[in-house]
């Protein structure tokens, strides 16, 4: 389980978040959506624990000796690597590379040897999932992840994402503008609006 506790952020004396509050479960699918600008990615960010917030808290179970159980996906896969290391070493870093993920996510073996200004964004986007899956994560934070893919790899990113989450009992909170998107794959959506988190209805399941 991830609590966030009474969380207040204030960003150069202008505030985000006031007194928020929110937990997550394993497995669960959890969409955030609002304006653009209102302090989502930030909240993502707290809960992922790159951002301390300046009250309240955040709890979870971590074992010290493995990395922070939340992990963060970023809509810009480019501002998450780094330039210099080959995609083997990046992958490396989190954990061994498991051959699965690789097929599964359509990863050419021939790219592990290339950097990522080699690959296209949404090559490097599904690099990047593959290593946020090493790290073994009890929770993800996925920060409009797919905006630069068409509409087919959209749909088959996160087919394949839900397909590992779901096994392997992991947590997602979903940040989008797409409201269609999360009302397909979320149990419950959260608007950010006015400094606080609102439970929002979901409409119609679309399939
Ligand atoms: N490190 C930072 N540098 C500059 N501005 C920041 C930073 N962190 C937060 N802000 C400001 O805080 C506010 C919230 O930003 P944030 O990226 O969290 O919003 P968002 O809801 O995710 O927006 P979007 O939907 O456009 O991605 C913005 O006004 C932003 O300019």
């Amino acid at each position: 389980m991830l609590h966030v506790h009474n969380v207040n952020y204030a960003y150069k004396k202008q505030s985000l978040l006031e007194n928020v509050s929110f937990e997550m479960k394993r497995g669960e699918i959890i969409g955030l959506i609002g304006e653009s600008g209102v302090g989502k990615t930030t909240f993502g960010k707290i809960v992922a624990d790159y951002i301390r917030p300046d009250y309240g808290n955040i709890q979870i179970d971590w074992e010290k000796d493995k990395p922070y159980p939340v992990q963060f996906l970023f809509q810009h896969p480019e501002q998450s690597v780094n330039p210099k290391w080959r995609i083997k070493r990046i992958l490396e870093e989190a954990g061994r590379i498991d051959s699965y993920l690789l097929r599964l996510f359509n990863i050419d073996k021939v790219w592990l040897q290339r950097f990522p200004n080699q690959l296209s964004s949404g090559q490097l986007q599904r690099v990047c999932i593959v290593r946020c899956l090493l790290a073994k994560p009890s929770f993800i934070v996925a920060d409009e992840i797919t905006t630069m893919l068409d509409a087919i790899s959209q749909k088959e990113v996160w087919q394949n994402l839900l397909k590992i989450t779901t096994t392997n009992n992991i947590g997602i909170l979903v940040i989008s503008h797409d409201r269609i998107l999360l009302d397909k794959i979320c149990s419950t959506i959260y608007e950010l609006k006015d400094l606080h988190l609102k439970p929002i209805a979901r409409s119609v399941r679309i399939n």
